[in-house]
């Protein structure tokens, strides 16, 4: 499945613009007002797999249906594809498909009809539809004629990715792909959003699983009660999710750094030592063991970085 023509292989401009993005839900009967979204800023970079991570109410479907046009912004600007959702909205809709978290299809439609009736909404012309293409891009040609309700729960979320594709955006968004899925479906899943990828679409995909996203995606960003915490290109964000930093007051200062092979780094300041190591290797124990071997004594122990830690565990946790 190719992208568009029109789409330069390299371009600068980012895919999905995000700034400063509010959205607060007006307080309805019994329910207060929530803030779902708190100023959120954020570029997923055009080719790329994009992770957007984030545990339960974090605020994942509120940025995506913001994207997709069914939840109203507060305040903030959001460009798709170069196209501002309030000025552009029609263009910005052209860019952009999504597929939805929940499997939505009359049943009694196959799935070639679907896909016809989708880019009969979407205004596609009879000449220019792809069903057939489509069907095949997401392993469903044998399919194209049984009845949606005969397909299983994989294939159905197969079709629901071709159903997002019918007006070739460049850009597909897709909610949880893999939420309440086996592990087999999963790797179907992600195999086929690499081969979408590989055709030149840029994908978003927000998830719970940490592993999902280390897999998948380029770059992770993850969001937290309304807020962006981190946004890095995956390598970089496992790497610093091994790291751990201890700081050390000790009576006296110390002749020399402290020396262990999972220390990534150990810096020297008057009584304070600051270790970074590799937490899959070490711990704050074994740390504060062979500095005390140095004949010191310690009077204070902090660790840094916990907040990320914290996420990821509460994300590790779900999964
Ligand atoms: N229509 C609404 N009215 C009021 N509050 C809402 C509404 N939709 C969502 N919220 C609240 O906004 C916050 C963010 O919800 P959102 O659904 O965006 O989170 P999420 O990260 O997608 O979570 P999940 O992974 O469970 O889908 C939550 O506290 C939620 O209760």
């Amino acid at each position: 499945m190719n992208a568009p023509a029109s789409i330069p292989e390299t371009a600068a401009e980012p895919a999905i613009r995000i700034r400063d993005l509010v959205k607060r839900y007006a307080a309805t009967g019994k329910a207060p007002a929530k803030l779902a979204l708190e100023g959120v800023s954020f570029d997923v970079p055009r080719g790329e797999i994009f992770g957007l991570l984030g545990p339960n109410g974090a605020g994942k479907s509120t940025l995506i249906n913001t994207l997709a046009g069914l939840v109203l912004k507060t305040s903030g600007t959001v460009e798709i594809w170069g196209h501002d959702i309030d000025a552009d909205r029609r263009n910005a809709k052209a860019a952009i498909g999504i597929v939805p978290q929940e499997i939505v299809f009359d049943p009694f439609f196959t799935p070639i009809e679907v896909l016809d009736i989708q880019a009969g909404l979407y205004g596609v012309p009879k000449h220019l539809r792809r069903s057939m293409e489509l069907l095949r891009a997401v392993h469903l040609a044998d399919k194209a004629k049984a009845y949606s309700r005969s397909l299983s729960g994989g294939m159905k979320r197969r079709l629901l990715i071709a159903k997002a594709m019918v007006h070739t955006p460049p850009v597909l968004v897709l909610d949880e792909p893999t939420a309440g899925v086996d592990v087999e479906l999963r790797r179907q899943l992600w195999e086929l959003v690499g081969e979408l990828n590989a055709g030149g679409v840029t994908v978003v995909l927000t998830t719970h699983y940490l592993e999902e996203a280390e897999q998948l995606c380029d770059r992770i960003a993850i969001i937290n009660h309304g807020r962006l915490i981190t946004n890095k290109p995956t390598r970089e964000l496992v790497g610093m999710a091994r790291e751990k930093v201890v700081v050390l007051t000790l009576d006296k200062p110390l002749a020399q750094a402290p020396q262990h092979p999972a220390f990534i780094k150990a810096t020297l300041n008057e009584r304070q030592v600051e270790i970074t190591y590799d937490k899959d290797r070490s711990n704050a124990g074994e740390v504060m063991a062979l500095v005390q071997a140095m004949g010191v004594q310690i009077l204070d122990v902090s660790t840094r970085e916990a907040d990320l830690e914290d996420v990821f565990v509460s994300l590790t946790a779900g999964a």
